[in-house]
């Protein structure tokens, strides 16, 4: 019988959509910003989703790498071209961009990812946040239209996380006014930047800056790659380029690594908003060297909301297909049940779907922050700079980290099927736990967070006013314990209390070390695990807490019934964060057995509260079935059906014999007769 789509929702899923009991598209306009936002999401998904030029004729998976990354360069000009044909027309402006490059509208057109996307994410944000209005002027206009193509080239072989052991290094020349740049080992090779192989011919190179025999640290500087109409790697050996080869994930994004030798770049070419070089060679001072790495800390924001992108994805997949799979009956006597019955499946669900709100929520707040703090950056106030760098580094490595084990969670919540590419969960593993590496690798990024608490600590100690993010440490100085107290204001103060102790601890391990004759460094070291753990207890207080006051107002915004689940999703949160952290509650927040005992009952009672609502509730996170790209997570639920059909696509099945049998298995098996 020819397998084909029935055309017909799945009953079981039918069902469930029956038994929601709020309106899924409020929720919808909710999660996406208000009706104008979600219609203008609907909008540009239909023209990128419904062009014919964009559909994957062939999956990806069946590519070779080479294919792969041509078809992927093919895509990403589609892609731009319509992109460009958008801003003639003055609509969408960066809205489309987040959109296009992200883990949503981007990866349904793009699954393996897409070479031009460091360009917009990276090169840009880095001449607009770090180049004169001279600068600005002289490349912004290319490179927004794309007449040029650029990267952001910082990593090399030999160092990513420890930017100042850069080894290229850019000496000045005051006789020709240029700077020379150099690669002088293999470790100091780029090594890693996106669309670095064979699709920027300009990169944002951060190298050593050399003038008038003096070091000054690591500086941006824009240098030309490749030709710009044969794309040749400029002046024949003097730059040595090509790409790093196959990877995890992100198949597609042509990861790049060059060398230079004796390269040649004018003066003007180092960005100097900050720090600068006079045609003399003297060189002046950026009022913080920390200025250099704002593109960092802006991608570092972006994440967050690429994640809550990525995990709904996962979780639209996995709650649809656990309503849909039937497997093993409760009662013995009875049928088999739908698997999102079995209380051990809405547990690995449930929270996975708490995670997208707090992470959305939470990328609204760190966006709101950062656009706050770099205008006052603008004005040369550097004040809220290293709050800013605390938060969003240990918010990077918290939801980069949770989102990465959630939708391996998910995965495996689907079973066998979960593992078929045809599910699109292993190529979304594979794009976020990139994320978890990317950007500063998430064990550094928490141990920069537990260096801002630290000075935080010992402000507190001295009675010094605090910045809000941390103003919890004051009340923790004065109460080192608390009576446990269940309600949602309750577990954050328990939270708090939890994170203030750890980073107390930490504080005075380090200090008792350096009493013991350590030095700073060596003691930081030792205690860094305490450190590191800190600032995962700092962010996790943080999520409770700025999710719940960001939804304070819910019910004067939404409907009864709306408020009423998403309040049920915050409070699964806080208690599912309470159960993975129980042993630090028994320690530092009076947590009594009886409140563990309460708080269990409280979690399994949320998910029951939570079951009839599941399949509404990701359905509002309005995600078109084009970019699920999931056999089992497509609105229809034809689970089966789907998975025939991406089966017969494969190579393999074209022919009934395959030639390996004549080839090989043939004369193997006949060999001893
Ligand atoms: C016109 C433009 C429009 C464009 C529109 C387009 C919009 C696009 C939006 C698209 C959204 C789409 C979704 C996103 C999709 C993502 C796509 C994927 C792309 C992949 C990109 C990946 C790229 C990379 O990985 S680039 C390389 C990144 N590398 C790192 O992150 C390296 C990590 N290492 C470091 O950061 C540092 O070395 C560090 C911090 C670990 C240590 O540095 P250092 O040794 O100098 O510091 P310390 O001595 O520890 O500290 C000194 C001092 O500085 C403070 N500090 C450190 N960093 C910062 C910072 N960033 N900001 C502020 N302050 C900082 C630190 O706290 C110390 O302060 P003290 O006061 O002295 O304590
Ligand atoms: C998919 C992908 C895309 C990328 N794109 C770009 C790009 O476009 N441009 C670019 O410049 N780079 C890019 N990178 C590079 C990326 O930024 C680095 O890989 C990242 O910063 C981590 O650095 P590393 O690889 O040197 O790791 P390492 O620093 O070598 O880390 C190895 C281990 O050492 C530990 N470690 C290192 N230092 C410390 C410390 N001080 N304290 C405690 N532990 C430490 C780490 O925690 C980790 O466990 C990309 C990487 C990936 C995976």
């Amino acid at each position: 019988m020819p397998i084909k789509l029935k055309g017909e929702v799945n009953p079981d899923l039918n069902n469930e959509r029956k038994k929601c009991s709020f309106n899924v598209e409020e929720m919808a306009r909710w999660y996406h910003g208000g009706e104008k936002k979600l219609a203008e999401k609907r909008q540009r998904e239909t023209l990128f989703l419904d062009d014919p030029d964009l559909q994957d004729d062939i999956p990806t998976s069946y590519m070779s790498h080479k294919e792969i990354y041509e078809y992927g360069v093919g895509k990403a000009c589609k892609i731009f071209t319509k992109i460009r044909a958008l801003q003639e027309e003055g609509k969408g402006g960066v809205d489309n961009f987040m959109a296009i490059l992200g883990g949503m509208l981007g990866s349904g057109v793009l699954k393996e990812g897409n070479p031009m996307a460091v360009h917009f994410v990276m090169f840009l944000p880095t001449i607009l946040g770090q180049g004169t209005t001279e600068q600005q002027v002289e490349w912004l206009g290319r490179a927004w239209s794309m007449n040029i193509l650029g990267t952001y080239a910082q990593t090399e072989l030999g160092h990513g996380t420890f930017i100042r052991g850069l080894e290229t290094t850019a000496t000045y020349d005051p006789k020709t006014e240029e700077f020379i740049l150099n690669s002088p080992t293999i470790t100091s090779y780029k090594w890693w930047p996106g669309g670095l192989g064979h699709t920027s011919n300009y990169a944002i190179v951060v190298a050593q800056l050399y003038t008038k025999g003096q070091c000054h640290g690591i500086h941006p500087f824009i240098v030309q790659l490749r030709d710009e109409e044969t794309w040749a790697p400029i002046k024949g050996k003097s730059v040595e380029i090509g790409e790093i080869g196959p990877k995890l994930g992100m198949k597609g994004v042509n990861n790049g690594f060059l060398g230079f030798d004796n390269v040649r770049i004018p003066r003007k070419n180092m960005l100097m908003k900050n720090a600068k070089v006079l045609e003399d060679g003297t060189y002046i001072k950026a009022p913080s060297s920390v200025l250099t790495y704002g593109t960092m800390m802006f991608v570092r924001v972006v994440i967050i909301r690429d994640m809550a992108n990525y995990l709904s994805k996962a979780v639209t997949i996995a709650t649809r297909y656990s309503a849909v799979r039937r497997q093993s009956p409760i009662d013995p006597a009875k049928p088999e049940v739908q698997v999102i019955d079995h209380v051990t499946q809405q547990y690995k669900v449930f929270p996975n779907i708490a995670k997208v709100i707090i992470f959305q929520l939470t990328a609204d707040y760190i966006w709101n922050l950062y656009n706050q703090v770099t205008s006052e950056l603008d004005k040369g106030q550097l004040e809220r700079l290293p709050e800013l760098h605390a938060i969003s580094c240990c918010l990077k490595a918290v939801i980069t980290q949770d989102a990465s084990n959630g939708v391996e969670q998910l995965r495996m919540a689907c079973g066998g099927h979960g593992y078929m590419e045809a599910s699109n969960l292993p190529n979304t593993y594979g794009m976020v736990t990139a994320a978890c590496t990317y950007e500063g690798e998430n064990t550094i990024l928490l141990l920069q967070t537990a260096r801002y608490l630290m000075k935080s600590w010992s402000q507190a100690l001295v009675g010094d006013a605090l910045v809000p993010t941390v103003e919890y440490l004051r009340d923790a100085i004065k109460k080192r314990s608390n009576k446990w107290d269940p309600s949602i204001t309750g577990i954050i103060k328990a939270l708090q209390l939890v994170a203030a102790n750890k980073i107390r601890l930490a504080y005075e391990h380090v200090e008792n070390r350096k009493k013991l004759g350590y030095s700073h460094e060596d003691a930081t070291n030792l205690s860094s695990i305490e450190l590191a753990q800190s600032a995962d207890a700092h962010c996790r207080a943080f999520l409770v807490q700025s999710a719940y006051e960001m939804t304070r107002d819910l019910e004067s915004t939404v409907s009864t019934s709306l408020a009423t689940v998403l309040r049920q999703f915050i409070e699964l949160y806080a208690v599912e964060t309470c159960m993975k952290y129980i042993g630090d509650l028994f320690r530092f927040s009076g947590l009594t057995e009886d409140g563990v005992q309460e708080l269990q009952q409280r979690l399994e009672d949320l998910l029951t509260k939570i079951r009839p609502n599941a399949v509404g509730f990701v359905d509002g996170f309005d995600i078109p079935d084009k970019i699920l790209s999931s056999a089992l997570g497509a609105y229809d639920g034809n689970v089966y059906e789907r998975l025939f059909l991406e089966a017969k696509k494969s190579p393999l099945n074209q022919d009934p014999i395959p030639k390996a049998f004549e080839l090989h298995m043939k004369p193997f098996m006949r060999s001893n007769l």
